[in-house]
């Protein structure tokens, strides 16, 4: 080193000289690139790569953070880094850490143009992540279009048999349990289709699922709780079960029962045991069965997908439905007045053809499950099973079909437990018998035993819950009585009807007579 830098002060330039010299090459070179053809200089680069392995017994394979035609990062990718971080980033200098997608959580990937090393199997393999920019004329709205960032795989090419039939299946399998390790789970809402073209078009948006509901916090009987997670469980470990048996590895569960009985918070609780993203489908915003299709095909594995009230958002013979909501809503801005009738708009008709059909869900659920890959769970919740379909919700389609009735005394003890942190207590024989007797969901027995003030006071709460059951006992008997009282009278005056015709008919009898 010395003797060059002798040798270079000899010749009278010193280190100012050199670098001036190899900032000219490299203006130089960002010269001829700008003004070289494009061709030309493609033909350039392909050639020293030519000339490259020619001479060196090394191979390269490169991942690209983004494949062309599809949206998002490419899978490969992401699992390359997530392999990377999770095994081989304690021998990287340089690292990049920013706060992980939806999570609190800092992660830690390599940074750009770092090299790391790994090994597998005696195998040494290098990687190195390299960032370049775009060409001068491309013009881009966003920063990140503009970087393209490619993993770089090199080894040996003795290793090429090892690498292709057992390191990359390994990184991506590994990669692909790191992420899932590392997720946060999400929520996914469809967008409007109106959104799906266009700069940063998603089909899906999502937020951070955060619902507190497990399974320990819901109310209900502790056998049909195990029953169900057991199923969960078998589901979530039977990929290989699935696949000895040749079937698409989904399962669907219908949840029905009044409001407020605890559908969507067992959804809430599924979706945080199996660890997966719920995605909620407002079906009312799917405009066509071809919609619904592209929806299915962008989510991913490890989800739930969910439709609630299914028998509002679709009728039976295909034809859709808007949301309760709404629709009371368009009633009270008409004024209630039902007999006035608005002339069809124009193209009405063309809506009609295009909606969302029976035939187009029953094919979401069936067809393109095997098409997509597994293990998605499909969720149907209504207050009306009688309204459904026979065909929508046979088994293979809705495989598991849950009933969430009304609080029992069962629930009530879960409920008392997550409120007042009670396990047992005068007042409980009183509710599990005024339980017994009254229809009251969790819903409401869970805000009775809520505290109002920051003092959780169990006495309190409980008699609550004892007063409101027995106002709602009184309610249910007043409520037979009047109804017995409204039968008897109609009774009474079906009676008072046949006396009268049958004297009628006397009277007609003796007239007959007398004639
Ligand atoms: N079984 C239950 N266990 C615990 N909490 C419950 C249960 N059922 C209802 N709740 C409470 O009542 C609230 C409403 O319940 P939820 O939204 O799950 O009812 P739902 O059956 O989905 O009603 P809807 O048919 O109107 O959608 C929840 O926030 C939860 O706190
Ligand atoms: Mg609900």
């Amino acid at each position: 080193m010395e003797m060059i830098a002798g040798d270079v002060h000899a010749h009278g330039y010193g280190w100012a000289g050199v670098w001036s010299a190899v900032a000219s090459l490299i203006f130089l070179w960002s010269m001829v690139q700008q003004y070289l053809p494009r061709q030309l200089e493609d033909y350039f680069i392909a050639l020293s790569r030519r000339l490259q392995s020619a001479v060196s017994p090394y191979v390269t394979i490169s991942i690209d953070e983004h494949v062309p035609a599809s949206f998002g990062r490419s899978e490969a990718y992401l699992a390359v880094e997530a392999y990377l971080s999770a095994t081989c980033v304690s021998g990287a200098r340089r690292l990049r850490a920013d706060l992980a997608a939806d999570s609190d959580r800092m992660s830690v990937a390599v940074d750009d143009h770092e090299e790391v090393v790994d090994e597998f199997r005696g195998a040494k393999l290098w990687w190195r992540k390299n960032k370049s920019l775009p060409r001068g004329n491309v013009i881009s709205w966003s920063a990140h279009e503009e970087e393209r960032r490619t993993y770089c795989l090199t080894f040996h090419h003795r290793h090429r048999g090892l690498v292709d039939a057992a390191y990359l299946p390994h990184v991506l399998a590994e990669g692909r349990a790191a992420t899932v390790r590392n997720r946060q789970r999400r929520l996914f809402t469809n967008n409007p289709s109106s959104d799906w073209s266009g700069y940063e078009a998603r089909v899906w948006s999502h937020v951070k699922l955060e619902h507190p509901s497990t399974f320990a916090t819901l109310g209900m009987d502790p056998d049909r709780k195990r029953d169900i997670i057991d199923d969960l469980e078998m589901f979530r470990d039977g990929k290989d079960y699935y696949a000895s048996v040749g079937k698409a590895w989904k399962r669907g569960y219908l949840l029905f029962g009044p409001p407020g009985t605890g559908k969507s918070t067992m959804i809430a609780a599924m979706a945080k045991y199996l660890d997966y993203d719920v995605y909620d489908l407002e079906l009312t915003s799917v405009k066509n069965n071809t919609e619904l299709r592209r929806l299915f095909i962008e989510t991913k594995g490890k989800s739930i997908i969910v439709v609630e009230d299914i028998d509002c958002s679709i009728d039976l013979t295909g034809k859709r439905k808007k949301k309760k909501k709404k629709a009371s809503k368009k009633k009270k801005e008409e004024g209630g007045d039902k007999k006035k009738k608005t002339p069809p708009a124009p193209g009405a008709g063309k809506d009609e053809e295009n909606k969302v059909t029976l035939s187009g869900l029953l094919n979401f659920i069936d067809g393109l499950w095997s098409a997509c890959g597994g293990e998605r769970i499909i969720v149907f919740t209504t207050n009306h099973k009688e309204k459904l379909d026979p065909a929508l919700i046979r088994r293979g389609r809705m495989d598991v079909h849950i009933e969430m009735s009304y609080c029992c005394f069962e629930s009530f003890k879960v409920l008392a437990k997550n409120y007042l942190h009670v396990a047992d207590h005068e007042l409980f024989h009183e509710i599990q018998q005024l339980l017994g007797e009254v229809n009251m969901t969790p819903a409401d027995v869970a805000e009775n035993l809520m505290p109002k003030s920051k003092k959780k006071d169990v006495d309190t709460g409980l008699a609550r819950l004892v007063k409101a059951l027995k106002e709602a006992k009184e309610e249910t008997l007043a409520k037979a009585l009047a109804e017995a009282e409204q039968e008897e009278g109609t009774e009474d005056d079906e009676d008072e009807e046949d006396d009268n015709s049958s004297s009628e008919e006397e009277e007609n009898g003796s007239n007959n007579e007398e004639e």
